[in-house]
C-alpha cells in the first residue's frame, strides 16, 4: 500500500464539450487518513475535480490513482468511495435508518438485512441521529440531514469519502460545529477525505493540508500555517486571510520601496527571504492588518475612517491611495474614528510581489 500517495491525480485535464478548459494539467496526492480541502472561488474546477474522482466525469487526459490503480475506467460504484453531495440528495419518502441502509441493500456492497442494520447503526450512533432512525428527511433540519448524508456515504466502508461543500446550506454558527464534528468523524473512522468548500476559513481550520484552485490550476498544495505565512503568489495571499490583506502599490529604487505616501529601505527587509533579487521596477507590497499596526515611529501616517468590532478585536480601516487598507489591533487599543495614527509595518512580514503576482519577498 501507498500511504503517502494513497490517491494520486497525475496530469489530469478536463475539457468540456464546449472547448472549456475546466482542468489545466494538475497533479497532487493524498496520504492515508488525511483530510484535504479542495479549496477556491467559484468556477475555479473544484466539482469537476471531485466529479471526475468520483467517476461522474470523465477526464479529458491523465490519471486518477486510488492505492495506486488507475481508477479512470473504473465504474463509480466499484471506486470504494462514499460522496456527500452539497444537497445532501436524501431519499424523501425513506426513513433516516433506511436511506443509511441503502447502500448495503444495492450492488457488490449489498449485506443481509440484520447485518446492514446493524452497520447502520454503528454509523448513526456516531453521526449522532440514532433518535431519528424513524424521521422521514422532509422532518429534519440542514444539520440533521447533512449527518443522514454522511452516515450514508460511510456505511459502505469506502476507502475515500468525497464531500462537495457539505456545510454550505447550513448556517454560520452550525457550520462551525459541524465542520469540527466531520474532522473528528473522518478522524476516528480514518478515512481518506477530500472536501470541497470555497471558504478559506474552513479549510484552514479542517485541512490536514490544502490545494488553493484558479482557473483550474493549482496555485499552492500546503499546510494552513504554510498558506497563511508562506503564500506562494498574490492570489494566494490575497484569497487567504480574514480580513484581507493590505495592498499597496509601491516602487523600487535603488534602497528605496516607495509608496505614495511611505517609504521603507531594501536594505532594512530580511535578506533571507528574497526569492530573488530586488530589481528595480513596480511591484505590489502586501501586509497582512495584523503587522501593520499602531507605533509613534511608524512609517505610515494615516487617519482612521472606522473602526469595525470582531470579537476579541478591532479592524481599524484606512484610506490609501484611494483604496480602503486594515490595521488588527487587539480590543483595549482606545483608537477611534477620526483619529490620526501612524503605523508601523512588520518587515520580517511583508510581501512583495511582482505585477504578475509572482512573489519576491
Ligand atoms: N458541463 C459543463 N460544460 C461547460 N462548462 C462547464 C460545465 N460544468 C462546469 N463548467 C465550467 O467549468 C468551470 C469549473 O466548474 P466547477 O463547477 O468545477 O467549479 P467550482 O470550483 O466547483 O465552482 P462552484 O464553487 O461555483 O461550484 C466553470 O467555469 C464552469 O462554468
Amino acid at each position: 500500500m501507498n500511504e503517502e500517495k494513497f490517491v494520486e491525480v497525475k496530469d489530469l485535464r478536463k475539457v468540456y464539450d464546449n472547448g472549456h478548459e475546466a482542468i489545466k494539467n494538475v497533479s497532487f496526492s493524498v496520504k492515508k487518513g488525511d483530510l484535504v480541502c479542495l479549496l477556491g472561488p467559484s468556477g475555479c474546477g473544484k466539482t469537476t475535480i471531485l466529479n471526475m474522482l468520483a467517476g461522474l466525469l470523465n477526464p479529458t487526459s491523465g490519471e486518477i490513482l486510488f492505492d495506486g490503480k488507475n481508477v479512470v475506467n473504473v465504474e463509480p460504484k466499484d471506486r470504494e468511495i462514499g460522496y456527500v453531495f452539497q444537497n445532501y440528495a436524501l431519499y424523501p419518502h425513506m426513513t433516516v435508518l433506511q436511506n443509511v441502509m441503502f447502500p448495503l441493500t444495492v450492488g457488490k456492497t449489498k449485506r443481509p438485512k440484520e447485518e446492514a442494520e446493524k452497520i447502520a447503526k454503528k454509523y448513526m450512533a456516531l453521526t449522532q441521529i440514532t433518535d431519528l432512525a424513524n424521521q422521514k428527511p422532509g422532518n429534519l433540519s440542514g444539520g440533521q440531514q447533512q449527518r443522514v448524508a454522511i452516515a450514508r456515504a460511510l456505511v459502505g466502508e469506502p476507502k475515500i469519502l468525497l464531500m462537495d461543500e457539505p456545510l454550505s446550506n447550513l448556517d454560520a454558527r452550525l457550520r462551525l460545529k459541524i465542520r469540527e464534528e466531520i474532522r473528528a468523524l473522518v478522524k476516528e473512522v480514518g478515512i481518506t477525505t477530500l472536501f470541497v468548500t470555497h471558504d478559506q476559513e474552513e479549510a484552514l481550520s479542517i485541512g490536514d493540508k490544502i490545494i488553493l484552485f484558479n482557473n483550474g490550476v493549482i496555485q499552492q498544495d500546503d499546510n494552513g500555517q504554510n498558506f497563511y505565512l508562506e503564500p506562494k503568489n498574490h492570489f494566494v495571499a490575497n484569497f487567504i486571510g480574514n480580513p484581507v490583506i493590505d495592498n499597496f502599490a509601491v516602487t523600487v529604487e535603488k534602497d528605496e520601496i516607495k509608496a505614495s505616501d511611505f517609504t521603507i529601505k531594501v536594505s532594512d527587509l530580511d535578506k533571507q527571504r528574497l526569492r530573488k533579487q530586488l530589481v528595480d521596477g513596480s511591484y505590489i507590497l502586501s501586509v497582512r492588518p495584523e503587522n501593520i499596526t499602531p507605533a509613534d515611529n511608524g512609517e505610515l501616517a494615516a487617519k482612521i475612517v472606522d473602526v469595525e468590532l470582531i470579537g476579541r478585536e478591532r479592524i481599524l480601516k484606512f484610506n490609501h491611495d484611494g483604496q480602503q487598507a486594515r490595521s488588527l489591533v487587539n480590543l483595549e487599543v482606545p483608537i477611534k474614528a477620526g483619529d490620526k495614527v501612524r503605523l508601523k509595518l512588520r518587515l520580517d512580514r511583508i510581501f512583495i510581489f511582482t505585477p504578475e503576482g509572482e512573489r519576491i519577498y
